[in-house]
């Protein structure tokens, strides 16, 4: 990587060298500083590291060597897990670059379905925090305990939860500060947004899992999930700390309850730039899956038939994406779209005689056209004739072989999505629904899978189908990477729209049918760069878009998004003195404490006003 630009005015700097202002022991201690052996000869004179380092200079390739020796000896997935954890806390380059190396395999390891179980025993296997917990009984100290994470300029991106709806595995509580920072590790591996410039957050507000509540270890606030109001005041104490502390930052928001989702990202959407990904993340990365899986069918958007079990966060973030988008190419409202669209909860379909959420409401069917009151998945689709199945429902079997041999019973090519992770919780496994539809159906699972391999070749010969995961991981860490570095003012639906259209065009289905619907984790980058470029381009066109400068033309605006996209490598470090970078820190958060001194100690990355 070289440390000159063509730009002459590159916001966000991710070269050159890196202002460090602590020496020894305690930058050894600091994960963004230390490099370990990796530290050349002149560094542990300048930082007074002889002595504490063994003599032999390695490079970073050789510590990734030992890394991943190391890593390979671990006995099970939970402990590879902990283990990068622990790397995680020593040497931040060493990790993501290991993670960068061996991308496929560690990636189930760094999320679903591992880091699942890492959240599920967060108060067994805790060693040191990581990220800010923020107490529903503290909402006076909220501003004070987010300030302690950096100045005004300091943060890019913010990923909060209030830990109810884990992946599928419910409420976890203050564990689920976990997952906060698995999306910030993926947005970091697979946007280069900067490590140091990110900000995972928990909203601790009791939780309703009594195994928690009746656990000794538990380390969260161990009473009843508070609701109601000052539940509200309290996500709204944060919503406006973190926009006054940190008024560039964007703000995710992840797996917040049935309830609270939609209803928060309604009411801060047209305020700030913020995003739900469960909602909007995964409604954008199903849509580009069934447009590649469309494509593949010969069928178009506008004649989809399409049945969402499970209708919850993601069901329906799932049918506004996918109803609006047949409104637009229609040219049709979009209640008149959400007449293509069935949602099947617990009670069946839903319809206007059922008890609805506001989201579910446009959805909700004439309970006079159906033979009974509450029709099941299966009579909804002897019914209706869909071509797309989708699974958000955490009912592991729920695809029955009944259901889907009358689903492909009526369509050629049916498109079925089971995305309920962590894995065990999918509706359907790939090789159950391939063997099913004798190799016909299209399908993409919410976490990864192994290709499947069945006699649906020519002449039956044997032929190995690559399943896609279908993911909001595809997509969000683009749409973040690019309202960064727009600086978005607001993430608009068209934004949204454009996102969509950045992910299916690389869909490797697109130019060979027997290819996964989606592109794959190798991707990554790729992927993240053509998405904030459509999005950057799109919240220019919006007037949202607040960064000046923003180059044309797509390749140079490629350009520009990949130069300022974070890459694990060792920059020089430049010795800076201590004492200014703590006063000019103090000064501007007026803040004391022991947080406040390692954010001084981070490095400090040039951004232009
Ligand atoms: N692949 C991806 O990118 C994503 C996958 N998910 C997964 O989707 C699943 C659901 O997540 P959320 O929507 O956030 O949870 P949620 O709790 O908001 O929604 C689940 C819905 O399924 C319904 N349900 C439960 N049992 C049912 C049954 N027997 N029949 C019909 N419906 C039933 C619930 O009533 C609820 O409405 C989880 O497993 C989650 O991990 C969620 C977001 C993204
Ligand atoms: C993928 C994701 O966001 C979920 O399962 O909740
Ligand atoms: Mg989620």
């Amino acid at each position: 990587m070289s440390s000159t630009s063509k730009f002459s005015h590159l916001p966000l700097s991710t070269r050159g060298p890196i202002e460090c202002a602590v020496s020894e022991t305690v930058l050894l201690n600091t994960p963004y500083f230390n490099r370990g052996s990796a530290h050349t000869a002149e560094e542990r004179k300048e930082f007074n590291l002889t002595g504490l380092l063994p003599h032999s200079v390695q490079t970073l390739d050789q510590q990734v060597k030992r890394a991943y020796q190391q890593y390979s000896t671990r006995p099970d997935d939970l402990a590879k897990n902990t283990f990068l954890t622990s790397l995680k806390e020593q040497n931040a380059v060493l990790y993501f670059r290991l993670l960068q190396d061996h991308l496929s395999e560690m990636f189930s390891i760094v999320y679903t379905p591992t880091e699942g179980d890492a959240i599920q025993n967060f108060s067994r296997l805790f060693r040191r925090p990581e990220g800010c917990f923020l107490n529903i009984d503290n909402i006076d100290r909220v501003s004070h305990d987010l300030a302690q994470w950096g100045r005004p300029e300091d943060i890019d991106y913010i990923v909060v939860s209030d830990g109810e709806e884990i992946l599928g595995i419910g409420d976890q509580g203050a564990g689920s500060i976990l997952i906060s920072v698995a999306k910030l590790v993926l947005t970091t591996l697979c946007a280069g947004i900067h490590p140091n410039r990110t900000l995972p957050v928990v909203l601790d507000c009791g939780t309703d899992n009594e195994k928690l509540l009746n656990d000794e270890l538990y380390l969260g606030l161990r009473k009843k999930r508070a609701r109601g109001e000052k539940y509200d005041e309290f996500v709204d104490e944060f919503v406006q700390s973190a926009r006054k502390l940190f008024p560039k930052a964007y703000i995710h928001f992840e797996d917040f309850g049935l309830k609270n989702a939609r209803r928060i990202l309604d009411h801060y959407r047209p305020k700030i730039p913020c995003f739900n990904d469960d909602v909007q993340g995964t409604g954008c990365v199903t849509l580009a899956a069934i447009m590649a899986g469309l494509h593949v069918s010969k069928q178009e958007l506008k004649d989809v038939k399409l049945v969402v079990f499970g209708a919850g966060t993601a069901g329906v973030g799932i049918a506004d994406q996918v109803r609006d988008a047949i409104a637009a190419e229609k040219g049709i409202s979009k209640d008149e779209a959400a007449k293509q669209i069935w949602l099947i909860d617990k009670p069946g379909l839903l319809t206007t005689s059922s008890d609805l959420d506001a989201g579910q409401k446009p959805f909700a069917k004439d309970p006079s056209d159906w033979p009974s009151s509450s029709p099941s998945l299966l009579e909804v689709i002897k019914q209706v004739h869909p071509n797309v199945l989708i699974g958000t429902s955490t009912v592991p079997g729920s695809f029955t072989e009944e259901i889907i041999k009358e689903m492909s019973s009526h369509t050629p090519r049916p498109v079925i999505l089971p995305l309920s992770n962590p894995t065990r919780l999918h509706e359907a496994v790939p090789k159950d629904i391939l063997t099913w539809t004798s190799g016909r159906a299209l399908v993409a699972t919410g976490s990864p899978f192994d290709p499947v391999t069945g006699p649906w070749g020519a002449q039956n010969k044997d032929m190995t189908i690559e399943v896609a995961e279908c993911n909001n991981s595809v997509v969000f860490p683009g749409i973040g990477l690019g309202c960064v570095l727009s600086r978005a003012s607001l993430l608009t639906d068209k934004m949204l729209v454009s996102a969509v259209r950045g992910v299916a065009d690389l869909s490797p289905a697109l130019r060979d049918p027997t290819a996964p619907l989606l592109p794959g984790v190798g991707a990554v980058r790729d992927v993240s760069v053509r998405v904030a470029r459509e999005v950057i381009r799109s919240a220019v066109g919006e007037g949202v878009a607040t960064e000046r400068d923003i180059p044309a033309g797509d390749d140079e605006l490629e350009d520009w998004i990949r130069e300022q996209m974070w890459e694990p490598v060792y920059r020089p470090l430049k010795r800076v003195e201590p004492a200014g970078a703590s006063r000019q820190a103090k000064a501007e958060l007026k803040v004391v404490g022991s947080l406040e001194d390692v954010k001084s100690k981070q490095e400090r990355v040039k951004l232009s006003k």
